[in-house]
């Protein structure tokens, strides 16, 4: 026969080989020589490559021909034998019967012959063209041989069918039979395969037991594999229970537990999720994430939203999957604005992980928020980045760049998490073996939690209703009235005592002798609390919604006298239990039930335990609270709290006009005067005919000014983002770029500015128009703060410009909220203007600096904003 090319893949026609070269199988049709795909010298089945030149000595020959007798020993056992035992595996789904090496031999033989036949048949198969006279047309015909080979077909078809009857029948008769007994070359070499495994085994458990610190091995778990085993006959049973134990050590590796390859050294750890399960962690809805795989890893977990863009429709799923889950609570905040993909959204600590089947004895099914997966692993205390940042995913729990670690940490918002119960206490998380009696242990925690959970809403709405009962018999606003509102609602003690644990901020809502008479009525209440503290804590701890909400903003509302006004005002909780907590700016914070130190302008204060204190917005109070939390704490906390914080005015004096052989000094001076922000001048010599300093001389004064201020840089330079990364890593807060300067794609730049930790600001020569290209820039919300310039940038002491108000007057109306910043020869003779024509934040440099009285001119500045902006 001819050689042609055949695609049976040696299924039809006899294997001639494998093509050592390109993998063909080749067929007796496609023949010895050169294979027909890549021209390679096809070798002769059982032809080696392998000469004795490459067997430098007897001992590695002997060893290559023991080893050579030792496949042809397994491959006989399998051959001969393993029909015995049924293996169904998942390789059988794509492969024909004839191939099937597990049927009847005898039959599946006869039916191969059968299958060749019709294949030669077919091989040699001719058709003629025929002539209808009738029709006068063409028809085509097969020859006597294709008939033969159709004959072929349908009786390889029907022995098939009897092959595997009579397999069926086999398996059913074999059950009670032993196959090997009786051989005992077989039973050597079986016996010789149990020992190795078994030797296996007990290392492999060994190494296991050390690792995970397991004194039992009966705690080790088999688990159904990919590969349904059924064995026949005691005698196999014994083996299955052997190969089991090798499978299941493949299974440990892949459901991996392996402590040292998930430590992140020396570093915090990263976990990439899809969106949106990924910003449902940040935001405090998913508390559980299920994975295939262990880790031991404990602390601060940032989660990293893979680039997958998730469907609206799974998105919408997902949100109704945990509405429900959370039994339509009527205080479930909203479910996340955005499911931005490819970045950096927020870090979680994780507490560990539990089982599945830990989990399934603790979280009621309905209340699970996870499927199938062997680890799930236990979140707490999510905090989200307010800009995500980009960057890339990787596999398990990864060490986060360095680099992008201080810039997250500057922009983290606490999530609130109480108004949904954790159904996993985190004493009972990453048990390795949890006895019967732990579980039960666990199981009644749970229970209690629920009952409690349960006994505080009833609690809390009957003392809602009270409140509402309060409430409406307010009629009229009189002082008096008002003082004996606060009494009323003092007399509504049970829940209350629930926030003593915790700060309040409230920004933007009181005035100073409202937050006194808030203070005092606080104050009371905790007098309370100290005479029944172990009752509150326990009622605390077991309560998972934000204390009292509804309390406080009802007697804000009661104190304002004026319900409208709590539209404007926030309030925050601040869990302060533990915490280093560093302060800036702050509109009111009043502090309950925590001893507490506060650096005020290097005076120490210690807020002791019990009372409470005021922090009039415009003071910038500086400091540590004594605490055996990690620094890592510290830092989230005093971001968490300056993020929270509304800036209303803000004095940012200019040091340009200072003296710079005392540059600390003279910040520090200006500092303790109260100013808010510090306005650095970056000049480089080409935006400005002007040279000033750059990031090494910024850092020096950042390093000693240790954050106790916002560092505003103004930069008038030509490339500015050439800088981002230097200016931030100097310390600055925020980052004002020039329209005029070599800006490039405004959008990226913005976001570069971002994602180096910084606030972007766009700042306006005095000859740039607001035009529709600047509003439209505005309108996307690139920048939180516009800059209009009021004298020609590069030096200090000039002349205001008074006809620039405008332009501010023009951006106020339009953008309410935006910081809008005047600089250049702003002073008290026109700073009124300023804040008239709608500035919030005033640079001034000799306005203040030269004045005769800087302290004086701070106030004064001050206190015309204040007067103007109400606050
Ligand atoms: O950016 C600049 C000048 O380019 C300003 O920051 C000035 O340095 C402010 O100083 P005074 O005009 O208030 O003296």
């Amino acid at each position: 026969m001819s050689r042609k090319q055949c695609l049976c893949e040696a299924q039809i026609h006899k294997l001639i080989n494998n093509c050592i070269s390109c993998g063909r199988i080749v067929c007796s049709v496609e023949g010895e020589g050169p294979c027909l795909f890549c021209g390679n010298q096809i070798m002769k089945k059982g032809e080696l490559l392998i000469d004795d030149s490459q067997f430098p000595d007897m001992e590695s020959k002997t060893a290559y021909s023991k080893a050579l007798m030792h496949k042809d020993k397994l491959l006989d056992f399998h051959r001969r034998d393993v029909h015995q035992s049924n293996i169904i595996d998942d390789q059988a789904d794509y492969y024909q019967i004839v191939d099937d090496v597990w049927q009847n031999e005898d039959i599946r033989s006869q039916a191969v012959i059968k299958l060749i036949q019709q294949a030669d048949a077919e091989q040699t198969n001719t058709v003629k063209q025929v002539l209808d006279l009738q029709t006068m047309q063409f028809r085509l015909e097969k020859e006597t041989n294709a008939k033969q080979a159709d004959e072929f077909r349908d009786e390889a078809k029907q022995l098939l069918k009897e092959a595997e009857l009579a397999d069926k029948k086999k398996n059913q008769n074999n059950s009670k039979t032993s196959h090997l007994a009786d051989n005992q070359e077989y039973q050597k070499l079986y016996n010789e395969i149990i020992t190795n495994l078994n030797n296996e085994t007990k290392k492999e458990s060994k190494k296991q037991n050390n690792k995970n610190n397991k004194n039992n091995q009966n705690t080790q778990q088999f688990k159904p594999t990919s590969c349904r085993v059924q064995f026949t006959d005691e005698y196999f049973q014994d083996f299955q229970k052997e190969l089991l134990k090798v499978v299941n050590q493949e299974q440990q590796q892949e459901d991996i537990f392996d402590e040292s390859f998930f430590k992140v050294e020396d570093g915090i750890g990263c976990l990439s999720m899809h969106q949106p399960w990924a910003q449902l962690v940040v935001e405090g809805f998913k508390r559980i994430e299920g994975r295939m795989w262990g880790t031991n890893y404990k602390g601060p977990l940032w989660i990293h939203a893979g680039a997958k863009q998730p469907e609206t429709e799974l998105i919408s799923a997902i949100e109704h999957q945990y509405s429900q889950l959370y039994n339509n609570l009527d205080n479930i905040p909203q479910f996340p604005a955005r499911y931005p993909t490819g970045v950096l959204i927020g870090v979680v600590d994780m507490v560990g992980y539990v089982r599945a089947a830990e989990y399934n004895k603790m979280v009621p099914k309905e209340k699970q928020e996870e499927g199938d997966t062997e680890f799930k692993f236990v979140f707490r205390n999510p905090r989200k980045l307010l800009i995500p940042i980009q960057m890339r995913g990787s596999n398990n729990i990864f060490k986060l760049d360095d680099d992008i670690l201080k810039i997250a940490i500057k922009q983290l918002e606490k999530v609130p998490v109480k108004w949904g119960p954790y159904l996993i206490d985190p004493k009972d998380v990453a048990k390795e073996a949890i006895g019967e009696k732990q579980v039960d242990d666990t199981m009644s925690k749970i229970q209690e939690q629920f009952v409690i959970n349960n006994i505080n809403e009833i609690q809390e709405k009957s003392i809602n209703e009270q409140q509402q009962k309060v409430e409406n018999s307010i009629v009229t606003d009189q002082p008096q009235q008002q003082e004996k509102r606060y009494q009323q609602v003092q007399s509504i003690d049970s829940q209350f005592e629930k926030q003593l644990e915790w700060g309040i901020l409230i920004k933007n809502v009181l005035k100073r002798d409202q937050l006194v008479r808030m203070a005092n009525f606080l104050s009371t209440k905790i007098k309370k609390q100290n005479n029944q503290k172990g009752a509150l804590k326990l009622s605390f701890m077991a309560k998972n919604q934000l204390p009292c909400h509804d309390i406080i903003t009802n007697t804000i509302s009661n104190i304002t006298g004026n319900e409208n006004q709590y539209d404007n005002c926030t309030i925050h909780f601040l869990k302060l239990a533990d915490k280093k907590i560093c302060i800036q700016n702050a509109t009111a914070l009043i502090l309950i039930g925590q001893s507490m130190e506060f650096m005020n302008n290097n005076q120490q204060i210690l807020l002791q335990q019990g009372k409470v204190f005021l922090v009039e917005e415009g003071y910038t109070l500086n400091g540590q609270f004594s605490s055996d939390q990690q620094e890592e704490n510290l830092r989230l906390c005093i971001q968490n709290l300056v993020d929270i914080i509304i800036i209303m005015i803000k004095i940012a004096p200019s040091i340009l006009t200072c003296d710079f052989s005392i540059f600390y000094e003279e910040c520090d001076k200006l500092l303790k005067m109260g100013v808010d922000w510090l306005h650095l001048d970056v000049m480089d010599g080409h935006f400005v005919p002007n040279l000033t300093f750059g990031p090494p001389i910024i850092k020096c004064l950042t390093n000693r000014l240790q954050n106790r201020t916002f560092i505003d840089l103004h930069c008038m330079i030509q490339e500015p983002r050439k800088w981002i990364k230097d200016l931030s890593n100097a310390g600055g807060h925020q980052m004002t770029v020039h329209y005029e300067s070599d800006i490039g794609n405004i959008e990226e730049l913005s976001q570069m500015i971002k994602n180096a930790g910084m606030r972007p600001a766009l700042a306006l020569k005095p000859k740039t128009l607001i035009d529709h290209t600047l509003i439209e820039i505005f309108d996307k919300q690139l920048f939180d703060m516009i800059l209009i310039m009021t004298v020609e940038p590069g030096f200090g002491g000039q002349k205001f410009m008074a006809d620039m108000l405008p332009k501010v007057t023009q951006l106020r109306q339009r953008y309410p909220k935006i910081d809008i910043q005047v600089d250049g020869g702003v002073n008290c003779d026109n700073v009124i203007s300023c804040y008239e024509a709608g500035a919030n934040v005033i640079v001034s440099g000799s306005g203040i600096v030269n004045a005769k009285d800087p302290q004086q001119s701070i106030n004064y500045m001050k206190e015309c904003g204040c007067q103007h902006f109400k606050c």
